[in-house]
């Protein structure tokens, strides 16, 4: 067991020590506050606190992952492995499994992503005859979002006359309709959304006083990071799990409170000592993550707020290099620049890629980077954007899991139907729907008296046969699910369902890489199989395999061991820290957004923004802004952001650099260089800079153009001739040796004796195996 307290300061040490009571930590950005969190849990155990009592709450699950990791090392043993450490939407996910039949849910629900609770609302407009350009599906969602998320229900909706009227006021008397059936289509098909996961928490909390004192008993301990961007109804659930033993501790910054527009409330934290008047409040204000010059530089910008607590930050780092700021001629000039410099930086100082990270306000903006980066060969990685598991193919194949891991939902079965093409039509599939209605009976129920129902639903016999048929292999994978593991059925189904050979048909570069997808998605449930065996009690259900889909954030899938820069907008970029940061896109009106500037809350949560931006770097900061750049299909002209302008022009090293990067004026003037900007620029239609953005806008290569043969066995020869009595090294398991091998060459599966993971029996298509002789 190491000594905790010899990593930390006085002020760490006290907020470590303070075990019992309410405690809110509210500090600035890089001084230690996730640490203190961290050192903290492995105190409380160190103490004799039993793991199993202490609930701690972060920003994303991979922090729960890395705390824990870190947690074990602090105290050695296996103590950790109890504690309940995730996301609010992941711990709580996991207690409604156990409750949800209290509340009417199944416990096997299902978890709607955005795109199933918009697929959901638009159904809905569609049939209350709405026009969707007043009711955008995702306003609607979004509103129905900040509904739940400060706990109107349905019925306290039809209650609040302001709240109607205020709907009306805007155009759109109906929401509540919307909200009401969208409600009931969601229990219906027995699935959550996101803010159900937290507004279904709170229900039970409410109305279950057992269940109540039951998790109030457990968690004895509570601890919440990023709590400046918690929402009501986090807020509520923290707040009633605590209330018997108020040993509650937060942490956060009021400066990086950066989600409000998704109904995070900073009064949360001012209510803390209202709520807990005993409380102790410890400011922690040592920054130990950057130079002096980037802590000053992002002071300076958050005092222009008006809304905030007193606060000084600061530290004992070198100073640093100063901000260099780099004025590009367009998004491609921007982008040439910050891979050349990342070039340079790994050339002459022996960086990493993933030393890098490059941040902006909008997704939109990681094209142009990734298309420099791509030039220079340097690997990177986007976090956000269209997540893997949203692609179309990947989604079909889940929706048919979905399925039979819940036949209830409608959406996912909707989905699948007719997909692959069988014959069931959009008029039959009305029928269905309408038929289920009537007879008060969810999809599935009517599926399954279909040879029965469908001739009164107005169905004719050959496509009932057909429904008939579909129902039966949806059944016949159910059985299997019983006695085959996950990844052997999802197999069975990517092939029965005829998805795998549809896909095959289209021998285009992107119908091959969807195919290469499905294969990455079975190698993902090999993955889990095996991964989930290796676990004591590790939940090896199709379920929980579902459920970590559906709330696995990109950022998860971030791998230190993975040589990549980082591209992520700055509200993924929250708690995270890098040797070496960009900020690119630094305009007025791109950065602060153009949609922030209509009053002095919207422009000052941007502001934190670029507190939260600037404040990931360690080393080395740099700003970069385009004077003009290619948005929304057409060239528009930028002029810099104000916030380069809060910033005090020592802090700051003025690149004038020509079009060619070559020129370099260490002058300094900065304000001389932003008055050059209102001066004439380009682009004309003749003009080189114009020429260049237009010839950017093909669209992008698909670079992936693998051979079908590479596909039908992507593990090359040297597996394919793997004999018994070989030793082979796996990625996992280690060196072991082949016992027997079995099945035809192109499903063939090999018994392994692992050295240290004992007897596994894997797919020889899918294992990653290196033959040793
Ligand atoms: N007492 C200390 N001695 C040495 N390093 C420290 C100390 N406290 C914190 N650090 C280091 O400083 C960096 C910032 O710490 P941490 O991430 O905990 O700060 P934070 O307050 O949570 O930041 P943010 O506001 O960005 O979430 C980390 O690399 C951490 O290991
Ligand atoms: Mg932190």
């Amino acid at each position: 067991m190491k000594d905790l307290f010899a990593d930390l300061n006085e002020v760490q040490k006290q907020a470590v020590s303070t075990i019992e009571g309410p405690l809110m930590i509210i500090a600035g950005a890089g001084s230690g506050k996730t640490r203190v969190l961290t050192y903290r849990i492995a105190h409380l155990i160190d103490k004799g606190v039993d793991s199993f009592n202490i609930l701690a709450l972060t920003f994303t699950n991979k922090a729960a992952r890395e705390m824990k990791e870190r947690i074990s090392l602090l105290i050695g043993g296996t103590e950790a492995k109890n504690l309940w450490m995730g996301t609010f939407h992941s711990v709580f996910a996991r207690i409604l499994r156990a409750e949800a039949i209290k509340l009417g849910f199944p416990s096997n629900f299902t978890i709607y992503d955005q795109q199933d609770c918009i697929n959901v609302i638009k159904k809905i407009i569609n049939e209350l005859q709405l026009d969707t350009d007043i009711y955008k599906p995702k306003q609607v969602l979004g509103r129905i979002s900040s509904y739940k998320n400060n706990l109107i229900t349905v019925r306290a909706y039809f209650n609040n006359p302001e709240l109607i009227q205020a709907d009306t006021a805007a155009m759109r008397p109906k929401i509540g309709n919307i909200y009401q059936a969208y409600v009931e289509r969601c229990f219906k098909s027995g699935a959550m959304d996101f803010d159900d996961l937290l507004l279904r928490t709170n229900e039970l909390l409410t109305r279950f006083p057992e269940s109540l004192a039951k998790y109030q008993d457990r968690f004895r301990y509570i601890m919440v990071d990023e709590y400046q961007d918690t929402n009501h109804s986090q807020y509520l659930i923290v707040k009633a799990l605590a209330s018997r033993f108020e040993n509650i501790c937060v942490v956060g910054d009021d400066a990086q409170s950066i989600y409000a527009f998704r109904g995070a409330n900073i009064k949360n934290i001012l209510n803390f000592k209202k709520d807990y008047p005993d409380a102790k409040i410890i400011p922690l204000e040592q920054n130990y993550r950057s130079t002096q010059i980037i802590v000053e530089a992002a002071n300076e910008v958050i005092a222009k707020n008006r809304d905030q607590l007193e606060k000084n930050v600061w530290t004992q780092n070198p100073s640093g290099d100063k901000i260099p700021v780099y004025r590009a001629l367009s998004d491609a000039d921007e982008a040439n620049y910050v891979a050349s410099e990342i070039f340079s930086l790994k050339m002459s100082q022996q960086k990493k890629n993933k030393n890098f990270a490059i941040l902006y306000r909008t997704n939109a903006q990681s094209r142009a980077i990734e298309e420099a980066l791509r030039k220079k060969n340097i690997s990177y990685k986007v976090f956000g954007g269209l997540s893997f598991y949203q692609r179309k193919e990947i989604k079909d194949l889940l929706a048919y899991l979905r399925v039979l891991v819940n036949p209830k939902d409608q959406e996912a079965l909707l989905r699948i139907i007719n997909y692959p093409a069988r014959g069931i039509g959009d008029t039959t599939v009305n029928k269905l729907i309408v038929g289920a209605d009537q007879q008060q009976k969810s999809l599935d129920e009517i599926l399954n008296q279909i040879e029965l129902l469908g001739n009164s639903l107005g169905i004719n016999k050959p496509t009932i046969d057909k429904l008939a048929n579909f129902w039966t292999m949806i059944k016949s994978f159910q059985v299997l699910l019983k006695t085959e593991n996950v990844y052997e059925v999802a197999m069975k189904v990517a092939v029965t369902s005829g998805i795998l050979k549809t896909l095959k048909e289209d021998d285009t570069p992107e119908g091959i890489s969807r195919v290469e997808n499905i294969q990455e998605l079975l190698n993902s449930l090999q993955g889990f199989v095996d991964e989930q065996t290796q676990l004591d009690e590790g939940d090896s259900s199709l379920n929980f395999f579902l459920e970590n889909i559906a709330l696995a954030s990109d950022l998860d899938s971030r791998d230190e061991h993975d040589d990549k820069v980082s591209l992520m907008t700055i509200h993924l970029a929250k708690g995270l820290e890098f040797p070496v940061v960009f900020i690119v896109g630094l305009e007025e009106n791109l950065f602060p957004s153009q949609m922030s500037l209509n009053t002095r809350q919207e422009l000052e949560e941007e502001r934190r923004l670029f507190y939260v931006a600037l404040t990931r770097a360690q080393e080395k900061a740099y700003f970069t802004y385009a004077t003009t750049r290619f948005r929304w299909g057409k060239i528009v002209e930028g002029e810099p952001s104000r916030f380069l302008e809060e910033i005090c022009e020592k802090h700051l090293e003025i690149l004038n650099i020509s079009f060619t990067n070559t020129i370099r004026n260490h002058s300094g003037l900065n304000s001389d260089l932003f008055a050059d900007d209102f001066a004439p620029r380009y682009p004309k239609s003749s003009d080189p800079v114009y020429k260049k953005l237009k010839g950017q806008i093909k669209p992008p290569q698909n670079l992936k153009s693998i051979s079908n043969a590479k596909l039908a066995n992507p593990v090359g020869g040297s597996v394919a001739n793997l004999k018994i009595g070989d030793y082979v090294l796996h990625d996992r398991f280690g060196k072991g040796k082949v016992v027997s091998i079995e099945g035809d060459p192109e499903n063939a599966k090999a018994l392994i004796n692992f050295e240290n993971e004992g007897d596994k029996k894997l797919l020889l298509k899918f294992a990653k195996l290196k033959v040793l002789g």
